[in-house]
């Protein structure tokens, strides 16, 4: 290999500009040319590829967001746009690229590489809904932030005497809603995994204010539904002084945690570091804190586990 790419796709995710600046160091540490792909795979169809050098990364580890810029782009499922995106590596003389992103990005890793690019897939999405790794690059991060805002909404919600349906990112996965649930101490936790019955999350906030309790936290999963909504059936039911928190893209932003910078270093140079010996059409993950690679196509064959034990820890500890 002489000369490899890197690009960030999907949703962006704090940590993703630890793991570039690792690809870009750590490869160019061996010799190997690195080019920045901007806007996910939209960049490969437009040909927007950028050389990086040692300064192009520089300053950049404590960012959230993504230097390269990211894309959801529907042309690269196309036939004729994929086929553009060939040209472009080819025309570029790219040997390989490391992709950061999610399962939808790592659907795209896995077609360039049965067209003969090798391709190493970083996890990375905030919403930790990559089954075959413990966690993503941004999902620390993102639960930190959202914790944050718990707190804070604990406060006033306190003094109000009130519940607040607090709404969290996750389309088909309820990990940052679970976890920010059991770390925030919210008494309902409603998530695509487990779905909850009204009559259940009405007697939950009910026999927390029978005892003592001066206010209740519903963690909602945006796959779950709509905090405006579940606000009007809860009040359907029974007089209560309900508010609601749709936190949105606030969750995706911001300076990444420590785990995910380490995360995202570990992650980048290990994939550099395989992409260089020639390993191609590969995710990375971790296991016990140890990073491992796994075929595409087996990783992504996986389906993630429910957590109950943390679902049900949730429920005894909120009592
Ligand atoms: N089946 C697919 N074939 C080729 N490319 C895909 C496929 N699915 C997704 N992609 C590419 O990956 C991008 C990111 O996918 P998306 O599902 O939006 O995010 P994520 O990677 O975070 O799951 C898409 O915009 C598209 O360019
Ligand atoms: O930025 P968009 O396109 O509005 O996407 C919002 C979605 O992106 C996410 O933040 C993360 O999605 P990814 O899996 O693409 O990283 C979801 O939680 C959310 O539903």
């Amino acid at each position: 290999m002489r000369r490899i790419g890197v690009l960030t796709s999907g949703g962006d995710a704090p940590g993703m500009n630890a793991a570039i600046r690792a690809v870009v160091r750590y490869a160019i540490y061996r010799n190997i040319e690195v080019l920045g792909i901007k806007k996910g795979y939209k960049g490969l169809i437009e040909n927007d590829i950028k050389h990086m050098d040692l300064s192009s990364v520089a300053d950049i580890i404590h960012r959230g967001g993504t230097i390269l810029g990211t894309d959801r782009c529907e042309e690269f499922k196309t036939e004729e746009g994929f086929n553009k995106a060939l040209d472009n590596i080819r025309y570029r003389d790219i040997d390989g690229i490391i992709v950061i992103g999610g399962d939808g990005s790592f659907q795209g890793a896995r077609k360039l590489s049965l067209a003969g690019i090798p391709t190493i897939g970083i996890p990375g999405t905030i919403d930790n809904d990559l089954a075959y790794t413990e966690y993503t690059l941004g999902f620390n991060t993102a639960l930190n932030t959202i914790l944050d805002s718990i707190s804070k909404i604990r406060d006033t919600s306190s003094s109000h005497e009130r519940t607040n349906i607090i709404e969290v990112m996750g389309r088909n996965c309820g990990d940052l809603a679970l976890y920010s649930g059991l770390a925030g101490g919210a008494e309902v936790v409603i998530i695509p995994e487990a779905p909850i019955d009204m009559d259940t999350i009405c007697e939950t906030i009910m026999r927390g204010k029978a005892r003592g309790k001066k206010h209740s936290i519903i963690m909602l999963a945006e796959g779950s539904g709509n905090a405006y909504e579940l606000k009007d059936a809860i009040t359907n039911k029974f007089d209560v002084n309900i508010r609601c928190t749709v936190l949105g893209y606030i969750q995706r932003g911001g300076t990444p945690s420590a785990y995910d910078r380490l995360l995202g270093s570990r992650l980048g140079a290990k994939g550099a570091e395989l992409l260089v010996g020639g390993t191609g059409n590969v995710v990375l993950g971790t296991k016990d804190n140890v990073i491992f690679n796994m075929d595409i196509d087996e990783a992504l064959k996986i389906e993630k586990q429910f957590d109950y034990e943390a679902y049900e820890l949730t429920k005894i500890l909120s009592m």
